[in-house]
């Protein structure tokens, strides 16, 4: 959301959004457009190289790209006639739309315990004794919904689904995602588990990558599905701190694995980490850590998948073009930038 899009408050996105990171799934490959010429300059030579090598594929691709820097212009009206629309969708589980301390896993409400969480010590020996695991650097998993919630907040999503005649999609990488936030779950269901849980965490164990600042986020579900879109590319997130939690065990394979930072991707000494998916559980990364998830051998996966961002860390810079962000009104579905002022408090609040 941000919060701001329950609130129908105005936002910002940084230029780039319109004609930045468009994801070439057939080819593997993220591209930008300005113009026809630049495109051939940049992209042809490496599409060339991932197999789109006679003219009819180049102008496939072409004709994709331009279709795509289209939508992403009209994406945030449209993004807004959908979220009004589905203020009339009827829920088949309403209770999941006010957030409820009994959908967490008791071992999470074990772990976030005020004695854990006096400094980041104290909360990794806790994320440790209760069914918690450090990875790597600043990559952890640790188990947050009971499998009752994952269920019905699954049932809801594939009914929301198939009752909406039209949604957005969160990103060009996974065709099947779903945005809570056009779903309705920003307000009452996100904003009060990311500010009274998952801040907290990431105030002790991100506070480097502006994890003590968040003030807005963005939440979508994504699915995976064995014949039709199996796996995820490389790529990494436009947030300051991510949570992949798995919704369903109904799979096989799916691990995510993360590598290198972004800006950093000289460091040898950075091991990749290959994290397995478990129903009910999270992992939690920097957004900067390049991601991608292994194909799954069987079945279904669901993830719901947060982004949580800081805009005293974006406005200095966008990580999507890695520029002083060239900052754009949007109304609602911004990508965490202020205009300026800080936030005063909290917008998750
Ligand atoms: O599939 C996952 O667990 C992670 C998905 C992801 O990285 C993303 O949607 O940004
Ligand atoms: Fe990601």
């Amino acid at each position: 959301m941000s919060q701001s899009s329950a609130a129908l408050r105005t936002e910002y996105v940084c230029s780039c959004f319109f004609n930045r990171q468009i994801f070439i799934k057939k080819y593997g490959l993220h591209v930008s457009y300005d113009n026809d010429t630049q495109f051939e300059d940049d992209f042809r030579q490496s599409l060339r190289f991932r197999g789109c090598s006679t003219d009819k594929q180049y102008s496939d691709v072409l004709s994709q790209v331009k279709a795509e820097v289209e939508r992403r212009k009209s994406y945030h009206s449209t993004f807004l006639s959908n979220y009004l629309r589905n203020r009339e969708y009827r829920y088949i589980h309403p209770e999941i739309i006010q957030f409820q301390t009994s959908y967490l896993d008791q071992r999470f409400l074990d772990m976030m315990q005020e004695k854990n969480l006096q400094n980041a010590d104290t909360l990794l020996q806790s994320l440790a004794a209760n069914g918690g695991f450090v990875h790597g650097q600043q990559v952890y998993s640790f188990p947050i919904f009971t499998k009752n919630f994952c269920t019905q907040l699954i049932e809801e999503i594939t009914n929301f689904k198939q009752s909406t005649q039209e949604r957005s999609l969160p990103n060009t990488m996974n065709f099947e995602g779903v945005s809570l936030d056009e779903m309705g779950l920003s307000y009452t269901f996100l904003t009060p588990l990311i500010k009274n849980y998952f801040q907290t965490i990431t105030k002790l164990l991100f506070s480097n990558w502006g994890g003590g600042a968040i003030d807005s986020f963005k939440s979508f579900a994504v699915r995976y599905d064995k014949d039709k879109h199996p796996s995820l590319s490389k790529h990494f997130d436009n947030g300051e701190v991510s949570m992949s939690i798995c919704l369903n065990s109904e799979f096989e394979g799916g691990d995510l694995q993360l590598e290198q930072v972004l800006g950093q991707e000289e460091d040898l000494d950075m091991e990749p980490v290959a994290v397995n998916q478990q129903m009910g559980h999270c992992i939690m990364h920097r957004s900067r850590q390049f991601h991608f998830a292994h194909p799954i051998t069987n079945g279904v996966r669901t993830n719901m998948i947060v982004w949580m961002r800081s805009s005293s860390i974006r406005n200095e810079m966008c990580p999507m073009c890695g520029q002083r962000p060239d900052i754009q009104e949007v109304p609602i579905a911004g990508d965490g930038f202020t205009l300026g002022q800080e936030r005063t408090s909290c917008s998750c609040s």
